[in-house]
């Protein structure tokens, strides 16, 4: 299982158009390498943190321009096989002018879902009174397993993501805009996720100043056992790694924890 993180910058002095463009390539230099899976950050193009210009970007899924064009990339022409892609999430407007933190994935032929973040961060403030509250866990069949997604600040709750192992998660894909800040929280919640889901998990990160917060980085990948395969620093990078998806049902073997569960 061959797969890309992209860290993308997500910087106060980029116009989102010209970044978007830029990771479209950054996107297509993923497909050359022979990833099978690439994973982008929450809120990439307008900006986990840029709250004031959302309503500026935020449009109906279907017709977003920056997810047409990595459609195209994701697809390719037909010569190679087709990726999957998760493409990080946007500022959806849903029909009734909600707006909504929704994370678009999609995989050959009609694989295709969609994830509303379920928890809203900034308190009084930002996403928490711009966004609706998404309502629903979202599972995708991919050929390396059951893939559960997630947002971010949803990784402080971790019933979120018992919910996913109940609905068969082997593996946890997330996207993300984490402060510097509170980056230590980050790594270590990825961790714990991992151990107590026995799931492998792969998170990207923003990196740069966005809405003048300076965003952390760190996208990782851990093993089921809790072993950081790959973690990224505080710069624009990809992670490339391959896994063995193996690896979950083996370590599931090993310690059977899961199986020792009482309340549900
Ligand atoms: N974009 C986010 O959800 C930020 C979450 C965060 O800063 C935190 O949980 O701390």
């Amino acid at each position: 299982m061959r797969v890309s993180l992209l860290q993308v910058a997500v910087d106060d002095s980029e116009r989102p158009e010209d970044r978007a463009n830029r990771v479209v390539q950054l996107v297509e230099a993923e497909r050359e390498s022979g990833a099978e899976l690439v994973i982008l950050p929450e809120l990439w193009v307008a900006g986990g943190f840029d709250y004031k210009s959302w309503s500026d970007h935020a449009e109906p899924i279907a017709a977003s321009r920056p997810i047409e064009a990595l459609e195209k990339v994701r697809a390719g022409d037909g010569a190679s096989p087709e990726m999957w892609l998760h493409f990080g999430s946007y500022v959806e407007s849903a029909p009734d002018g909600t707006l909504y933190n929704t994370s678009v994935f999609r995989g050959p032929g009609a694989v295709a879902a969609q994830y509303r973040k379920i928890h809203r961060f900034g308190f009084s403030e930002g996403e928490a009174t711009l966004m609706g509250p998404g309502e629903d866990l979202v599972t995708v069949t991919s050929p390396w397993g059951t893939l559960g997604l997630a947002t971010c600040y949803d990784l402080r709750f971790p019933e979120l993501f018992r919910g996913l192992l109940d609905k068969g998660m082997e593996h946890l894909v997330m996207c993300s805009a984490w402060p510097e800040k509170r980056i230590e929280h980050w790594r270590v919640l990825l961790r714990a996720r991992a151990i107590e889901n026995q799931v492998f998990v792969f998170a990207t990160n923003c990196v740069g100043t966005n809405g003048g917060v300076p965003l952390g980085g760190r996208s990782a990948v851990i093993d089921p056992w809790g072993n950081v395969v790959a973690e990224g620093g505080g710069e624009e990078e990809v992670l490339r790694v391959d896994v063995d998806p193996a690896l979950v049902a083996q370590t599931r073997d090993t310690l059977p924890v899961l199986k020792d569960r009482r309340l549900r």
